[in-house]
């Protein structure tokens, strides 16, 4: 594991934030860590980049204490986005670049091929308060990794992203975990968590209440629901009755829908065929992590 947390808790003036968090990371992968709003997110991550100090535990990137080490190891997005209004992009980079220990010529050249990636090769004199929110957007995600950090920390990455930015941010997301850059990441999109996160961790109200693999996790749940596309009549004709009753309709027509709990699927999908039916589309539907989310902060429908 390359970055480990060990009960970590912190509260503010007596209030607890979080407590007792525990979790790791393997490099090269991504982790999604999700809350409401509140649940301590933010917190987690400060302490993990010594932005703020935990009151107890532990943070360890690859086997020594996280706040020992030389700050570029680290590259940063913070929830509140942090760039100079009145600067140039191309000297606003340069200056993280810098700070980070990159040279002049170095920090130039990176930038260029960023804005490049991020389509935006012509933004480099502009001033960032001139830019649109997304366009900012990009310019702090390439201030956070300019300078090829080994653990990237990314607070809230996709907020405000139009679909092709967030489509953009995604494949640049998955380039650098290619090249080794291990991710952790918090979001409330969590479609995105899903499709990017090699494991999640979920805090709520200062508790981590669910952590691991995604694919583990999703596939631990039940599936609950069995979409056919066939003749109602047809599906209608191999249910029991009760099971029957509880079919329900796609508002678009798309398919038709029936509970699968108690029911055998394999089974069923045979005597559709047995009995001559054309079945298009046969699926078992599991909970999504957003439906897993909703069950864990008890926020379920
Ligand atoms: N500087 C602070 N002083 C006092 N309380 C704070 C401070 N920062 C956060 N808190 C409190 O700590 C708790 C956790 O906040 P945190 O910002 O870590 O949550 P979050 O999960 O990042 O939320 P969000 O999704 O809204 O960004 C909240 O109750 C918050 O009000």
């Amino acid at each position: 594991m390359s970055l480990v947390l060990s009960h970590v808790s912190k509260s503010y003036a007596g209030k607890c934030a979080i407590q007792d968090i525990s979790f790791s990371v393997k490099q090269g992968q991504v982790f999604g860590l999700l809350g409401l709003n509140g649940a301590g997110k933010s917190t987690t991550i400060r302490i993990i980049l010594d932005i703020m100090e935990a009151d107890a535990g532990q943070v360890l990137w690859r086997d020594r204490p996280a706040k020992a080490l030389p700050r570029p190891t680290f590259g940063y997005l913070p929830e509140e986005r942090g760039l100079y209004p009145n600067m140039k992009v191309m000297e606003q980079l340069v200056l993280f670049g810098r700070l980070n220990g990159l040279s002049i010529s170095a920090a130039t050249e990176r930038t260029n091929a960023w804005l490049n990636r991020f389509e935006i090769p012509d933004y480099a004199s502009k001033l960032v308060r001139d830019l649109s929110k997304g366009n900012q957007q990009k310019i702090q995600f390439i201030a956070s990794m300019l300078h090829g950090p080994e653990l990237l920390i990314l607070d809230e990455p996709f907020s405000g992203l139009d679909p092709v930015n967030t489509s953009l941010f995604k494949s640049v997301f998955r380039e650098l975990v290619d090249g080794g850059t291990t991710i952790l990441f918090s979001s409330h999109q969590l479609d995105h968590v899903e499709e990017l996160s090699h494991s999640v961790g979920i805090i709520h109200q200062s508790n981590l209440v669910l952590k691991g693999a995604v694919s583990d996790i999703l596939s631990a749940e039940q599936p609950t629901e069995i979409r056919i596309c066939a003749s109602e009549e047809a599906v209608r004709a191999v249910l029991a009755p009760d099971v029957a009753a509880a079919i329900q309709t796609d508002k678009r027509d798309r398919w038709i829908s029936i509970p699968a709990n108690g029911i055998d699927a394999e089974k069923l999908l045979k005597e559709l065929i047995d009995s001559g039916t054309m079945v298009s589309h046969f699926e078992l539907v599991r909970p999504t992590l957003h439906d897993i989310f909703l069950g864990k902060v008890g926020k379920l429908g």
